[in-house]
């Protein structure tokens, strides 16, 4: 066994207790019963001899100190390892079982953009917060993420940001300042692409395209929001078009608008319009220059317009890591999905405006379509829109929409996403709660129901090129699953063999180690996955004495926890007890 080969030297010249239960300075025993499958070897096994100098103590605060920081003050050195404070305490009061699988995205806006708003969602299990460009100013958004980025760093979370692209699709103004606008059954109201210098005449709606009183046509039917609200095209008047109210309900500034013809969606030139336009060009700088993990595109319509994209994200910020998010939102992109979500590094079922371009009753096929294709390429995928729509005004969600929730959970999506509800409702914190538990609930009956699922994804067309480290994945989440262990341990650079293993969605949550901070950040998308920052070298077995020690003096393992782990430098499954 190549273990034989290593020396682990433990030193205990701290006051604190040996790393280790049983320390044997010149031998491996320290792992139990260990096997491994290899199917290569690394050519470049690394040095014999690794002295592990510290418990985690000195990098990480003790149990005992824990007590009186509700918090674990986060410091880099070589010997400590970052986790998310929420998950820590997770998986100390309730076990490995315990963790949430299902990533969670809040929309930030003015109801949670405070400091003390942003922590209350971190506390209560936010793992990405999300900005859209569509609001607020650029100031107001840099605000944002400088505080979220704060409350990483002091107080120990992993929180991502993604920004959201505006796009150019056709919308209404801002409504002259008022929150809202009440539109009643049999009104006329006049949408105008005039700029109006002075307060907006009462009934009247901004248009931000130019070509729309020349696009639509008497009869048309426009539809605020996917349906919202309704109107019927009645007389065109040079830029201005007066509409009949058909379906009243609420204007919500900015909101998005379609114009149907005959039952069908009309795209004349407004599908001439470029998917970043030159506002959002300014966005994605800012973005790149405020360091975002995730930049989310709207209404992609081909896969060029994502390849572009990345490669200018090269250019520009050559050493980053910022993810591309194609929003899956309109009939193009459902016509070009699997080159589309092949392009990107993540995909999100917008259904909002996707409800707006297709009918409402093909949305839950289209959902599961897109997951499933997700899954098939190995990109996370996201869930968005509506979830708990009732609860911006209301405490409780609806029956319908847990039962809307549930299914995205048991879909295996890899993360939820809040909108209006935790941008501007009245109970965010409360719609977050709901999120967590039902996920919490679904998960765990699932799994109740020994429901695994199917390791093995039918390929499709162009599928990733990395067949070893696939398979590797494949095998490690099935033993995981047939031999019920506590956990997957991947140590990994990239993410990529973490996201594979999350791919395979297995029963047990997956501990994924990485070396930077950034990549720890944005696995905090995939399902199923705790990312945790931890320095590590490509001895294996060093690597492994290393988490188990400063994990066990967290509290977050235990001796005789069974876990498989993997790495991206030796392309092996090993299976073993915590010593
Ligand atoms: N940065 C912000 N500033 C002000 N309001 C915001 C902001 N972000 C979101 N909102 C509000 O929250 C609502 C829901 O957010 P979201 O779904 O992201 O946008 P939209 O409704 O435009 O698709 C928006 O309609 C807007 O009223
Ligand atoms: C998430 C969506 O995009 P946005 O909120 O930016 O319109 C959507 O349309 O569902
Ligand atoms: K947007
Ligand atoms: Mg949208």
């Amino acid at each position: 066994m190549a273990s034989h080969s290593l020396n682990l030297f433990i030193s205990t010249s701290n006051s604190h207790k040996p790393l280790i239960s049983h320390p044997s300075p010149h031998s491996l025993t320290s792992i139990s019963r260990i096997s491994r499958i290899s199917l290569s070897r690394n050519p470049n096994k690394a040095s014999f001899f690794t002295r592990v100098s510290d418990n985690g103590a000195g990098g990480v605060l003790s149990s005992a100190v824990q007590d009186h920081a509700p918090y674990p003050v986060v410091v880099s050195d070589s010997s400590s390892i970052e986790v998310d404070s929420v998950t820590e305490v997770e998986l100390k009061e309730n076990g490995f079982r315990s963790t949430r699988r299902t990533k969670l995205i809040c929309t930030i806006g003015p109801a949670t953009c405070e400091a003390g708003q942003l922590e209350a969602l971190a506390a209560g299990g936010m793992n990405v917060a999300r900005i859209n460009m569509c609001h607020g100013t650029r100031e107001w958004h840099r605000e944002v993420i400088q505080r979220v980025r704060r409350l990483n760093e002091q107080k120990g979370y992993a929180v991502a940001i993604m920004m959201d692209t505006e796009g150019s699709e056709i919308h209404m103004g801002d409504l002259g300042g008022a929150s809202s606008a009440k539109a009643e059954d049999g009104e006329i109201w006049t949408f105008s692409v005039r700029a109006f210098d002075s307060a907006l005449p009462e009934h009247t709606i901004n248009v931000n395209y130019e070509g729309f009183a020349e696009d639509v046509k008497v009869g048309d039917e426009l539809l605020v929001d996917g349906g919202m609200v309704r109107f019927e095209v009645i007389e065109k008047i040079g830029p201005d078009v007066k509409c009949r109210c058909t379906d009243p309900g609420l204007l919500l500034p900015r909101a998005n608008l379609t114009f149907w013809r005959d039952g069908s969606l009309v795209r004349e030139r407004n599908a001439m319009l470029p998917t970043i336009s030159s506002k959002d060009w300014l966005d994605i700088d800012f973005g790149l220059s405020e360091g975002v993990d995730f930049i989310a595109i709207s209404f992609v319509k081909s896969a060029e317009v994502i390849k572009h994209l990345r490669s200018y994200i090269k250019a520009r910020a050559r050493d980053s890591d910022i993810s591309v998010i194609a929003k899956i939102e309109s009939i193009d992109s459902l016509k070009n999905l699997e080159e589309i979500v092949q392009a990107a590094d993540g995909a999100m079922v917008a259904r909002g405006d996707l409800g707006a371009q297709i009918p409402l009753e093909q949305v839950p096929a289209e959902q599961e379509r897109i997951i499933q294709v997700c899954r098939q390429l190995n990109k996370p995928v996201i869930v968005a829109s509506q979830l708990l729509e009732s609860m911006i005004e209301y405490p409780t969600p609806t029956r319908a929409e847990v039962a809307d929730v549930s299914e995205a959970v048991r879909q295996r999506a890899d993360a939820l996403m809040l909108s209006g509800e935790s941008a501007m409702g009245q109970f965010p914190d409360k719609a977050l709660t709901v999120l967590r538990s039902v996920s919490l609930r679904i998960e765990k009956w699932w799994r109740d129901e020994k429901r695994h699922e199917s390791t093995i994804l039918p390929g499709i067309a162009s599928s990733f090129a990395d067949r070893i480290s696939e398979e590797i994945c494949n095998s490690a989440a099935k033993m995981a699953n047939n031999l019920e262990v506590d956990a997957i341990f991947v140590y990994t650079k990239s993410g990529h063999m973490a996201s594979l293993l999350s791919r395979c969605r297995p029963d047990c949550p997956i501990f994924a180690f990485t070396t930077t901070t950034s990549v720890r950040r944005r696995l905090n998308l995939q399902w199923g996955l705790i990312p945790f920052r931890v320095s590590f070298s490509d001895d294996m077995e060093s690597n492994l004495n290393k988490t188990f020690s400063l994990l066990k003096a967290r509290g977050m393992i235990k001796s005789g926890d069974l876990v498989i782990s993997v790495s991206d430098m030796l392309q092996s499954i090993q299976v073993m007890n915590v010593p």
